[in-house]
């Protein structure tokens, strides 16, 4: 199969159920290898942890770096960390497509949004499974993309939490709608197989993030390909 076709920086690569796949359990010894095996992907999930804001170290802006020369797959940031208002720019400043942040870690939201939006990476915000979608309803024209865990944050292969989260994307998927915002990203993070992909999807969100579910399989590129099925197929 092909590679995805790549994107304009800012814009979606297209208007379909985006597949993001989360290399945080793939062999990071081989980056290239890891990369490669996602080339049909949208965009490529990094899991950004800091030891503080949930209990795991993964990597930061320095492996981000060698990354973005690995790939032309556009990199979908997620910022596992505290101090967000701090940290979260350079990231945008590496090329980053998306730079997702902690609506829980930041101070100033629309500040970090807006600063992001400026450096031309689009400007996520996410939300722990217990956090109140109300933290964010009134303020989705702010943000290019609202991530709703669908797990704890910090680990891998858990399982997806469906209490609590579905409401919350058939809500965001609503104002959404109300408001015209028609390019704004639903994502879900966590858990995330063909099975609840379907529950993600009719429930709003847009885009898949899947670690295990594509890394754990034999054929990643068929993995992508059947979450991408099962999306068309609900969306
Ligand atoms: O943000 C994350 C964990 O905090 C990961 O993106 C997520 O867990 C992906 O892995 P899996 O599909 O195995 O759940
Ligand atoms: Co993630």
């Amino acid at each position: 199969m092909e590679p995805a076709a790549r994107c304009t920086p800012g814009r979606r690569p297209h208007a379909g159920v985006l597949i993001s796949p989360s290399i945080l359990n793939a062999d990071l010894g081989d980056l290239k290898g890891t990369l490669a095996r996602i080339a049909t992907a949208d965009t490529a999930h990094i899991d950004v942890m800091d030891g503080h804001f949930v209990p795991n170290l993964t990597l930061g802006a320095p492996v981000v770096q060698w990354i973005q020369r690995y790939t032309t797959i556009p990199l979908d940031v997620h910022l596992m960390i505290e101090d967000p208002d701090r940290w979260a720019p350079a990231y945008a400043e590496l090329g980053a497509w998306s730079v997702t942040f902690h609506m829980e870690a930041a101070t100033s939201p629309l500040s970090v949004a807006r600063t992001l939006r400026s450096l031309g990476a689009r400007a996520g915000v996410a939300l722990k499974p217990a956090t109140p979608v109300e933290t964010v309803i009134d303020l989705l024209e702010y943000f290019d993309q609202v991530l709703v865990m669908t797990v704890e944050p910090g680990f891998g292969g858990q399982q997806y939490i469906e209490a609590g989260t579905t409401r919350k994307l058939e809500r965001l998927r609503e104002r959404a709608s109300e408001q015209g915002l028609d390019d704004l990203v639903l994502q879900v993070d966590g858990g995330v197989t063909r099975h609840t992909a379907a529950i993600a999807v009719s429930a709003g969100a847009d885009s898949l993030v899947a670690g295990s579910s594509v890394f754990r399989s034999a054929d990643p590129a068929a993995a992508i390909a059947g979450l991408r099925e099962v999306a068309e197929s609900v969306g």
